[in-house]
């Protein structure tokens, strides 16, 4: 199937302390309000520092579990509506989830063609669409033929693509992939990073990486940073920009903020299509005389 679209709306997301207990003590935000739109086809990755909140993200695209608030739409379906089984089904169908750690993703005692089509066993029941050929589908990630090659005597970055393959196997529009280089070489890096690109240049599909690792940022393209639950900043083909996000607020890179006690006043200028902050009025002499983010209007 083709890419799907990818709609987050003010997401909210809550761990709560006790499903009992009264609300706020000891609850956790991990996501505070979150705005992201992916279109179809895109290839992305989601940065940021531990704790963020990115795999509490891509959990959510997933469908593992559902918003306190906001909405999460895949292609026109929305997450927070469905029911459990139908985003079971969605999961093993529309959308392909590649858990961090290809071991989780794979039986290590079955062949790559016994992995696949366990993969594809419900997506072929539930849904009665053609599915590629396991071959195709090794093909694709990198290990034409290794189909009867067992999950145990593959090399990390091969085992890698093993389970992208696997995650790949029901054909679905939104593949999401959680750290798939953290424990790899550069070389198994590269090889994983290529196979996800031939995925998304020969099916279309839609994919969203969760990682660590700047460099996979920039090789995908798009790479959006998460900063305290909420999107900090978006990379795009080497540039950085600042987000601004459905509430209005902007967050301004770290290593600016730093330079700014909370409370410093700025002004705000704009003209021909240049925006300014310039610190100024109460605190502004703690602050830098000038301040200017530049961002096209
Ligand atoms: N199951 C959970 N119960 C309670 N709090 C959680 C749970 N999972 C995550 N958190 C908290 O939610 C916040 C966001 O965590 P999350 O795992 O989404 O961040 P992350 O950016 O993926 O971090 P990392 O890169 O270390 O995996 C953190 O404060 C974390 O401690």
């Amino acid at each position: 199937m083709s890419g799907l679209a990818v709609a987050c709306r003010r997401v909210v997301h809550i761990y709560r302390a006790s499903e009992a207990g009264a609300a706020g003590a000891g609850d956790i935000v991990a996501l505070a309000g979150v705005d992201l739109s992916i279109s179809p086809g895109e290839m992305l990755a989601l940065v940021g520092p531990s704790g963020s909140g990115k795999s509490t993200l891509i959990s959510l695209l997933a469908g593992l579990m559902r918003p306190s608030a906001g909405r999460v739409n895949i292609g026109t379906y929305d997450m927070g509506k469905l029911s459990d089984s139908e985003i079971s089904r969605l999961r093993g169908t529309e959308i392909g989830v590649v858990l961090q750690g290809a071991a989780r993703n794979l039986l290590p005692y079955a062949d790559l063609h016994r992995n696949i089509w366990l993969a594809q066993r419900r997506a072929a029941r539930t849904s009665g669409i053609q599915l590629d050929d396991p071959d195709r589908i090794l093909d694709l990630v990198g290990l034409g033929g290794r189909g009867r090659a067992k999950v145990g005597e593959l090399a990390p970055g091969a085992r890698q693509r093993a389970a992208l393959a696997v995650g790949i196997a029901a054909g679905p529009g939104l593949l999401l992939v959680d750290e798939p280089t953290s424990q790899l070489d550069t070389h198994g890096r590269d090889e994983v990073l290529g196979a996800l690109e031939t995925v998304n240049t020969e099916r279309g599909t839609t994919i969203v990486v969760v990682t660590h690792d700047a460099e996979v940022g920039a090789r995908l393209g798009r790479a959006v940073t998460i900063r305290d639950g909420r999107v900090g900043a978006e990379g795009r083909d080497g540039q950085d920009f600042a987000v601004v996000a459905g509430d209005g607020t902007v967050q301004l890179p770290p290593e600016v903020l730093g330079m700014y006690p909370p409370g410093t006043l700025f002004t705000v200028d704009h003209e021909d299509g240049t925006v300014s902050l310039v610190a100024g009025g109460a605190h502004a002499a703690l602050a830098p005389p000038h301040a200017s983010g530049v961002v096209p209007d």
